[in-house]
């Protein structure tokens, strides 16, 4: 691994860190909150790729599990990652790298529909799966209410899915930082 890939990894776990400093909204129902946060995986993973995007997402973690406050609302440490958001949380690093594996194969031909397709699966299908599943059982629910529950979330997150969209793409446009050819 090159200098210039840590740097880039520390720059998405560092932008992943700011995007914390938006509120939480809480929901009710299951104690999940909004949060811009989760823009960070879907910008890491589209932008560096599968094993960047997902170690920048790791790195990000790493420094939250120390105790450093870098979730939203200021909160960091190894219980609130075992806490009912967990899921969510550990699921940002699949989620980042699902992602980057995506948009790698699709790179040579990447559109505004594949990109977002394979942002969307990456940053919704996958990390709702994985995060509705640590809740059920954290919050002692079922699958079926932890996936009511979430619904909520789809708007803000289908607004991420646009940002990253645009970003992945304008950054393929100018400075393209992932040069797989699949
Ligand atoms: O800060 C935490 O404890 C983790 C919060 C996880 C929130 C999830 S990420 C996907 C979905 N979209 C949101 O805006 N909130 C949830």
């Amino acid at each position: 691994m090159k200098t210039k890939d840590i740097v880039y990894i520390a720059l998405f776990a560092a932008l992943t860190a700011v995007l914390g400093l938006f509120p939480p909204i809480t929901l009710p129902i299951t104690g999940v909150p909004v949060t811009a946060q989760s823009l960070g995986p879907m910008l890491a993973g589209a932008i560096l790729g599968a094993r960047r995007g997902g170690l920048s997402i790791v790195l990000f973690l790493v420094l939250v599990a120390l105790g450093l406050p870098l979730l939203s609302g200021g909160r960091g440490g190894f219980g609130v990652m075992v806490g009912v958001t967990g899921g969510f949380i550990f699921g940002w690093a699949i989620s980042a790298f699902v992602i980057g594996l995506l948009i790698e194969k699709f790179w040579n031909r990447l559109n505004v529909v594949n990109a977002a397709v394979s942002i969307a699966f990456g940053g919704i299908v996958v990390l709702y799966a994985i995060g509705n599943a640590w809740v059920a059982v954290a919050a002692d629910i079922s699958y079926w209410q932890a996936t009511v529950g979430a619904a909520p979330f789809l708007i803000g997150d289908a607004i991420k899915v646009a940002i990253a969209t645009a970003a992945c793409l304008a950054v393929r446009r100018s400075y393209p930082l992932i040069s797989k050819s699949a």
